[in-house]
């Protein structure tokens, strides 16, 4: 399980999380929050891109701290802007190479490559350049990449941002049928239906934890809230 215990972290001096403590142990957890209110910071403590100042994260025995690699292994990233994790010149290269520090073998990471271009529709796209690839299908390969060296957590930061309503539609349903433990970090408040928990974060602290029929009403409140006052 990811634990966070008095996780605090500032860029110069500005403190942007604020002695988080939280045990993710839920199969579905979402995190929502205005612009600025650290949730891409958080995102990037639960597998070791950033480590905090103060405070641990650790995946059962693995502190991101010390074992980064280790953590990274079992805690895939996906990041908002899929073209970015797009880098080989071929779909099937682009799902292979992250398969390549685990040493599979060969007959091994073809398997893999091949079951996962298939499971995400994307096998009749396999010669093909990512960057030719629909919006919605880059942010699957994206996932693909990931999800190919088989997390035991996915960990996305806006993975639909850049994402037209079908193509949101079609990382939501993924996202929905995978086994593995999904920590997504949103402003599309509709991909939390069905999810176990919610936290709502407000200028670097869980403002609210619950479950999201709980969570939506008080982060829509904040958000009124934060309206009428830049009215005032
Ligand atoms: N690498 C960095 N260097 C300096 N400041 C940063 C860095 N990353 C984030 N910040 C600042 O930290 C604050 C929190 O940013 P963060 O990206 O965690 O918030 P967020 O809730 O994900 O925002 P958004 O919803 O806009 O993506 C912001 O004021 C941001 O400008």
């Amino acid at each position: 399980m990811l634990r966070l215990q008095g996780v605090s972290h500032s860029y110069d001096d500005r403190a942007v999380l604020r002695d988080v403590t939280l045990d993710l142990a839920e199969h579905r957890i979402g995190v929502i929050g205005a612009n600025g209110s650290g949730k891409s910071t958080l995102a990037r403590t639960l597998n070791g891109l950033v480590v905090p100042d103060e405070g641990r994260v650790t995946l059962g025995e693995w502190d991101t701290r010390r074992h980064a690699k280790h953590i990274r292994r079992r805690v895939g990233f996906v990041f908002s802007d899929a073209a970015n994790q797009i880098i080989m010149p071929t779909v099937a290269e682009d799902v292979e190479i992250g398969l390549r520090s685990l040493r599979l073998g060969r007959e091994e990471t073809a398997r893999r490559v091949d079951a996962t271009l298939a499971r995400y529709g994307l096998d009749g796209h396999r010669d093909h350049p990512g960057h030719l690839l629909s919006g919605g299908q880059k942010q699957l390969l994206a996932l693909a990449s990931v999800l190919v060296t088989e997390p035991e957590v996915l960990v996305c930061d806006e993975p639909t941002t850049l994402l037209d309503l079908r193509n949101t539609r079609m990382v939501h349903r993924t996202l929905d049928g995978l086994d593995q433990q999904v920590v997504l970090f949103t402003h599309d408040l509709h991909l939390l239906d069905g999810f176990d928990r919610v936290l709502v974060m407000e200028d670097g602290r869980v403002a609210f934890d619950g479950v999201p029929g709980d969570a939506v009403p008080y982060y829509l409140k904040l958000m009124d809230e934060a309206d009428r006052g830049s009215d005032a």
